[in-house]
C-alpha cells in the first residue's frame, strides 16, 4: 500500500507520522515544493521508526511526481493555512490554483488513485477536484467531518464529565465555522442519548464550541491545527487501505442525497478499498435539515467563486 501526502507542512507531516505509527502502509511519499523540506521531514520521521516500532518506509520529494507513481491513496494538504481572524473561505484565492495543479500532477502518475482533499476551504477544494479531473466520485474524498466529529466528542466528554471513549457523535455539513451540523440528538454516552445527561443549553454550547473548533485553535496557535487533522486523515487512509467499511462523515459529491445536488459536503459514508463505497442517508429532523440546507447554501456560494 503506497500513500502519497502532498504538502510536508504541519498537517502533511502529522498525517504521515500517524500513518507510519499505525504500521499498515508499506510506503509513504511526502512531496513539497520547498527545496529539501519533504526530504528532511521524511528523514526525521524515519529516525523515529526504531523508537516507535514501525516498518513503513517514508521518503521525501521536492516536486518530483515520478516518485509518487502508482500511489493507492494521495492526500492533498498543500496550500496556505488561515491566520487568526480569517475564515477558511478566504484561502480560496491561493489554494484553488495549488489544489488544481497538484491533483492533475498526482493523477498523471497514479491514474487509479483515491484522492483525499484536506486543503481549505475543503468542501470547495473537493468540488474543484471533481470538476477538473476525470476521477470517479467514489475516489474523491474531502476530509473535514472526521475531524469535526473528534472535536465534537471532545466537547461532549468535557460537558458530560465522561471519558471520550464513552462518547459517540457525528458532525455533518460543511467544514466551516458556520456550516457544521453537530448531531446532538444522535450523540450518545455508551448507547444512552446525551440528552439524558445534559441540558439543552449545555448542548447548545457544545454545538457552538464544536463549530468554531478550528478557529479556537487558530487563535491559540497563530496558525491552524495539525495533530487532530493529521490523525483524522490517517483514520480515513487506514479505513481505505485496510478495507474496513467504517462510517465517517466525509465531503462527497451529492446527486440528490439529502435533497442536495452538485456540491461536495459532509455526510456519512462507508469507506473501504474502493474509497466511498456508499453514501449513508440518515433521517434528519426539521431543524437539522434546515441547518444542512443553510450549510449547503454557504458551500455553493463559495463554489461560485471558483474559476472553472
Ligand atoms: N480539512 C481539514 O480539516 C483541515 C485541517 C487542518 C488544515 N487544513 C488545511 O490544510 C492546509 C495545510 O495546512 P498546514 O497547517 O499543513 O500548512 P503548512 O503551511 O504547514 O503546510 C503547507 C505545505 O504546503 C506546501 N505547498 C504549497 N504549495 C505547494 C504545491 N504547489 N505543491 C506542493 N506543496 C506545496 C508548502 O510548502 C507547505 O510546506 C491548509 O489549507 C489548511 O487550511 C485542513
Ligand atoms: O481551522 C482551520 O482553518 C483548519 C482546519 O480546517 C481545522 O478545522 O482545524
Amino acid at each position: 500500500m503506497k500513500v502519497t501526502v502532498v504538502g510536508a507542512g504541519a498537517v502533511g507531516a502529522s498525517c504521515a507520522e500517524y500513518i507510519a505509527i499505525k504500521n499498515f502502509a508499506s510506503e509513504v511519499v511526502l512531496l513539497d515544493i520547498k527545496e529539501g523540506y519533504a526530504e528532511g521531514k521524511a528523514m526525521d520521521l524515519m529516525q523515529t521508526a526504531s523508537l516507535n516500532g514501525f516498518d513503513t518506509k517514508i521518503t521525501g520529494s521536492t516536486s518530483d511526481y515520478s516518485k509518487t507513481a502508482n500511489s493507492d491513496i494521495c492526500v492533498i494538504t498543500s496550500g496556505i493555512p488561515r491566520k487568526p481572524g480569517m475564515t477558511r473561505e478566504e484561502l480560496i484565492g491561493i489554494n484553488a490554483g495549488i489544489v488544481k495543479s497538484v491533483s492533475s500532477d498526482l493523477i498523471k502518475h497514479s491514474p487509479d488513485t483515491i484522492i483525499i482533499v484536506v486543503s481549505n476551504p475543503m468542501d470547495t477544494m473537493t468540488y474543484l477536484v471533481h470538476k477538473t479531473t476525470d476521477l470517479p466520485k467514489n475516489r474523491i474524498i474531502g476530509m473535514g467531518g472526521a475531524l469535526d466529529s473528534a472535536r465534537f466528542k471532545y466537547r461532549l466528554a468535557e460537558a458530560l464529565g465522561a471519558p471520550i471513549s464513552d462518547v459517540d457523535g457525528m458532525v455533518i455539513g460543511g467544514h466551516s465555522d458556520k456550516g457544521m451540523v453537530p448531531l446532538t440528538r444522535l450523540a450518545t454516552r455508551n448507547s444512552v442519548p446525551v440528552t439524558e445527561f445534559i441540558s439543552d443549553e449545555r448542548l447548545d454550547q457544545v454545538r457552538e464550541d464544536t463549530k468554531v473548533g478550528g478557529a479556537t485553535l487558530t487563535k491559540l496557535l497563530g496558525t491552524s491545527a495539525w495533530y487532530a487533522p493529521g490523525a483524522a486523515v490517517s483514520g480515513l487512509v487506514q479505513a481505505i487501505a485496510c478495507d474496513q467499511k467504517k462510517i465517517f462523515p466525509c465531503s462527497t459529491m451529492l446527486e440528490g442525497e439529502y435533497g442536495l445536488n452538485d456540491l461536495c459536503i459532509g455526510v456519512p459514508v462507508v469507506l473501504g478499498r474502493n474509497g466511498i463505497e456508499k453514501i449513508v442517508e440518515i433521517e434528519l429532523n426539521d431543524a437539522e435539515a434546515a441547518h444542512m440546507k443553510e450549510s449547503a447554501e454557504g458551500v455553493s456560494k463559495t463554489n461560485g467563486l471558483l474559476e472553472l
